[in-house]
Formats: structure tokens, sequence, C-alpha cells
């Protein structure tokens, strides 16, 4: 499957090799990931997303291939240069990856603080403030503990942080895994909403279908160690390999398509 005509590639993987002594996790793995796009990436249970995810922020060196992100190599960056692709992009982890011991709104300055140290409390307080604001928390979170939030919190409160430096790129590991259908519905909601109003290109990796009706232009499968196919779902639809046609054609992928109908029909 070829990429859209009008991409203009902010992630480009190609040749990925990974492997755990034996264990060979991806082999010949290539993606590009479009500007401005919510790309899904989805695969049975130890297909590799997070290592994948983990190869293209520079957390795991790969045995080989390339990996450029935001016009920039990956592979054997020096630490000052990694520091300065990093700030371009936000990462909310699975289970948000908050300090426990740091209140929701010392979570969201950690970032600001360790790109922007001069910056005065105050304005510091304001900013974080107003990304809290925009991941949809109420003020009151601010000084509360992550062990004082319910789940959805958590993730807006990761969400906030990610978000803290302004972000181009924003990567989401399972943003609704763990959360009730109501709560999940609401974080994909705000996902696409920001993206919209800041014009991010998201990463995502999700077993949640209906994020993946709800919200992505585009969905990538990894399999057999690469990346099968990679399209819109209709395309993915016309595809007759068996993970595929058994994800998107089995009950829960029926259920997630129907309702997806419905929210256009409504
Ligand atoms: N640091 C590591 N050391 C050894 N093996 C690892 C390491 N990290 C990942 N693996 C292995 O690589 C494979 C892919 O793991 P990964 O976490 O990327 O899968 P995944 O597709 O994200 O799975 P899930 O959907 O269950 O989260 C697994 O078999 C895992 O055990």
């Amino acid at each position: 499957m070829t990429n859209p005509k009008d991409c203009s590639p902010v992630i480009t993987v190609q040749g990925l090799r990974n492997s755990f002594g034996e264990q060979v996790v991806h082999e010949n793995l290539d993606l590009t990931v479009c500007r401005g796009e919510i790309l899904g990436v989805v695969g049975g249970s130890g297909t590799g997303k997070s290592v994948l995810m983990r190869s293209i922020i520079g957390l795991q060196r790969p045995d080989e291939g390339e990996v450029e992100v935001l016009g920039e190599s990956m592979i054997d960056r020096d630490e000052d240069e990694a520091k300065n692709i990093r700030r371009r992009w936000g990462i909310l982890f699975q289970n948000g990856a908050l300090f426990s011991t740091l209140t929701v709104a010392e979570n969201v300055e950690v970032p600001i603080r360790e790109y922007f140290p001069y910056i005065d409390k105050q304005l510091m307080d304001e900013i974080a403030s107003y990304k809290i604001a925009m991941s949809a928390l109420p003020q009151d979170a601010g000084p509360k503990f992550p062990s004082e939030l319910s789940g959805g919190m958590v993730k807006r409160a990761g969400l906030a942080r990610a978000l803290a430096l302004d972000p181009e790129l924003l990567f989401l590991d399972e943003p609704t895994a763990g959360l009730d259908p109501i709560a999940a519905a609401s974080f994909d909601e705000l996902i696409l909403s920001l993206q919209k109003k800041l014009d991010l290109t998201v990463f995502l990796i999700t077993h949640d279908l209906d994020t993946l009706y709800a919200i992505c232009d585009r969905v990538a499968v990894l399999a057999d160690k690469k990346v099968i196919a990679v399209g819109t779902i209709p395309e993915l639809l016309a595809l007759d390999h068996p993970w595929i046609q058994e994800y998107f054609n089995g009950p829960r992928g029926r259920a997630a398509a129907d309702t997806a109908e419905e929210k256009v029909d409504a």
C-alpha cells in the first residue's frame, strides 16, 4: 500500500530490525507517518508495537535500519542533538508515567524546567495551568497528587505533560487502556480536538477498535515482524490477511464499526 500522495513524512522507518537475544521482534519493517495525520498502530500482543515506538523515539537502538523523525536521523545521535529533537514531541506512556511525589502541575512543569530552567515560577505555573485546562482537567487538579486522581484524570494529566513544550508530534501508547467506555470516548474526542487545534501529528498505539474508528486517519498493522499493511480502515478491510479480517470483522470489530456508523447517522 502506498502513502497518500500529499504525504509529508514526519516519521520514516526503513528496514528496521530489532531483536532480544534469539528473539527477532522486527525484520525489515518500513513505516511512514505523514504530517497532520493520526496514525493508529495495531497488532497482536507481543508483535512489537512498544518496541517500535521506543525505536522511533531513540530509546531502543535497532540492530539495523533507519529511523528519521522530523527530518533528523534518530540513530546514533549525540545527547545534545537527541535532546533538541525530543523537545519537539510529547509522549503519553501507557500508565501516564507521572511522578507520584509531584503534583499534577509540578509534573507538567518537569519538561519545562528541563528545557527552560530560567522561566520564573509564576510563568511556569501559568503555563502548567494552561496545559491542564487544555487537557480538559479542572483547575483544582493542579495541586493534586496522581494518587488522588481517577484513571481518566491520570491520562489527562499525562497528556498535559506531553503538551508542555508545544509539541509538533504526539506519541500515545494505549491512551484508553483501563478506561471505561465513556471515559475512553471522551479521551478520544479530546485527542481529536487537540490534534485539529494544534495541528499535531499523532502516533497512537492502541487495542481499542472504537478509537481506530473514531479518530484515526490511517491504521498500520504489525504482524509477521513488520508492518504488513497501512491504510484507512476500508482499505484494510479489502485485504484478505487472516489477522486483519479477524480483528476488524470479529465481534468486537463489527460492534465498533456499528457504533461509528451510528455516530455518523446521528
Ligand atoms: N527490554 C526487553 N528485553 C527483552 N525482550 C523484550 C524487551 N522489550 C520487549 N521485549 C519483547 O519484545 C516483544 C515485543 O514487545 P512489545 O512490548 O513491543 O509488544 P507489544 O506489541 O507492544 O505488546 P502489547 O500489545 O502486549 O503491549 C515481546 O516478546 C517482548 O517480550
